[in-house]
């Protein structure tokens, strides 16, 4: 049985890393109470709440964080005609606060995720743990497998090439969760009182070529490097499809990472999940997703994108013709989703004019 940390006003309250360089997005339907538990974490930093569902509802945010709150309308107001690529009640919203923000790195979290203790007991600071992570180099091109070797107590072993030693910038931090898994619908009607206690403690760098299943809880990312790709399509009011936003993230911003030589890793830091959504209103919502994705998957296992794609807009931009052209056959959603996509690049590049870090770095 695992339990949320939930005395964290003793936790110790480390430097805040990258305290000016490090927007904390939050999409929510709900009132914020559970920032009172991440407050020795989050506090010193500046959180981008995005409201999605009804923009007439107050959200309460607990006093003493610096925050900006944009609901549906400002979402309209800004983006303009461009608003459409913007889900509407759906998670995916939160990518609208990757777009706002002007800072270097993203966390973005749900707000039913609460701090978790590791196997000593101790509260987990997870914002840490992925600045860490992203601060740290990656290793896609050869298997570690005493894992992160740049972790304290930990190193490159024998046969590791020296000439990939150095690894590479890591784009992505992907976190973990105990007690509530994210599994889909199925499984979750399968094994309905499944909790995860297994605290793994281990990052790795998930290797050049493969793919992985992104989930947007606990993900941390170095907005410079890959924030225009970081876009969680369209999903919820008005779709046939939704719980895909991470997932078509996660797809599409590996295929990126792997082209440009960024790293993208997995594992720690856990955060606590309280509570399992609908799953037979998930299974409504993911159902087209569970058979679509046995033909999108071997799409983006052939992804070959051209040695001219030195930025992370012309990278995806190219992605998008490519869905067009051979996902579009599968279903009109995708020649939509593909709209999206490039209106998404239009958005970004309206909102983020000037200056390398908003046009993608290259290679
Ligand atoms: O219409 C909505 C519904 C929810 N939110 C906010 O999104 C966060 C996730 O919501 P919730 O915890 O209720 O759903 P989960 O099933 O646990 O979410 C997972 O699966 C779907 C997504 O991929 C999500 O990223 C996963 O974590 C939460 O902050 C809600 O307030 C919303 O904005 N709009
Ligand atoms: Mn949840």
């Amino acid at each position: 049985m695992v339990e949320p940390a939930t005395d964290t006003k003793s936790a110790v309250r480390t430097v805040a890393l990258l305290k000016d360089e490090l927007d904390i997005v939050i999409p929510t339907i709900r009132n914020l109470d559970f920032l009172e538990m991440w407050r020795p974490f989050f506090e010193p930093y500046h959180l981008i709440i995005v409201q999605d569902g009804d923009p007439t509802k107050t959200i309460k945010v607990p006093d003493g964080f610096d925050y900006e709150l944009y609901n549906r309308n400002d979402i309209n107001k800004i983006l303009g005609p461009k608003a459409s690529c913007i889900s509407f009640k759906d998670s995916a919203c939160r990518c609208f606060g990757y777009m706002v923000s002007k800072k270097k790195y993203i966390f973005t979290i749900d707000d039913d995720c609460f701090v978790a203790k590791d196997p000593s007991g101790k509260a987990i600071n997870a914002l840490e743990q992925h600045i860490k992570n992203l601060l740290c180099p990656s290793t896609p091109f050869f298997f570690n497998t005493l894992y992160d070797p740049f972790r304290e107590g930990a190193d490159f072993v024998r046969g590791y090439p020296f000439s990939l030693r150095e690894g590479v910038p890591t784009a992505v931090s992907h976190g973990l969760w105990l007690n509530i898994p994210d599994y889909d619908a199925p499984t979750q009607l399968v094994k309905p009182l499944e909790r995860n206690t297994r605290y793994v403690d281990a990052v790795m760098t998930i290797p050049k070529g493969t793919l992985f299943p992104m989930c947007g809880m606990n993900l941390a990312f170095h907005r410079e490097l890959i924030g225009p790709a970081m876009y969680f399509g369209l999903m919820g009011d008005g779709q046939p499809i939704g719980r895909y936003d991470d997932m078509w993230a996660g797809w599409c911003i590996k295929v990126i990472c792997d082209h440009l030589g960024l790293g993208v890793k997995t594992g720690l830091p856990y955060i606590y999940h309280s509570k399992a959504s609908n799953p037979f209103v998930n299974l409504r919502k993911e159902y087209k997703g569970i058979f679509w994705q046995e033909e999108i998957i071997p799409f983006f296992q052939a992804v070959s994108l051209p040695k001219d794609c030195t930025t992370v807009q012309k990278c995806y931009i190219e992605l998008a013709k490519m869905v067009k052209d051979k996902l579009g056959k599968i279903d009109p959603y995708f020649d939509k989703l593909a709209d999206a996509m490039v209106t998404w690049i239009d958005a970004w590049d309206e909102l983020n004019p000037t200056g390398a870090a908003n046009k993608g770095k290259k290679a």
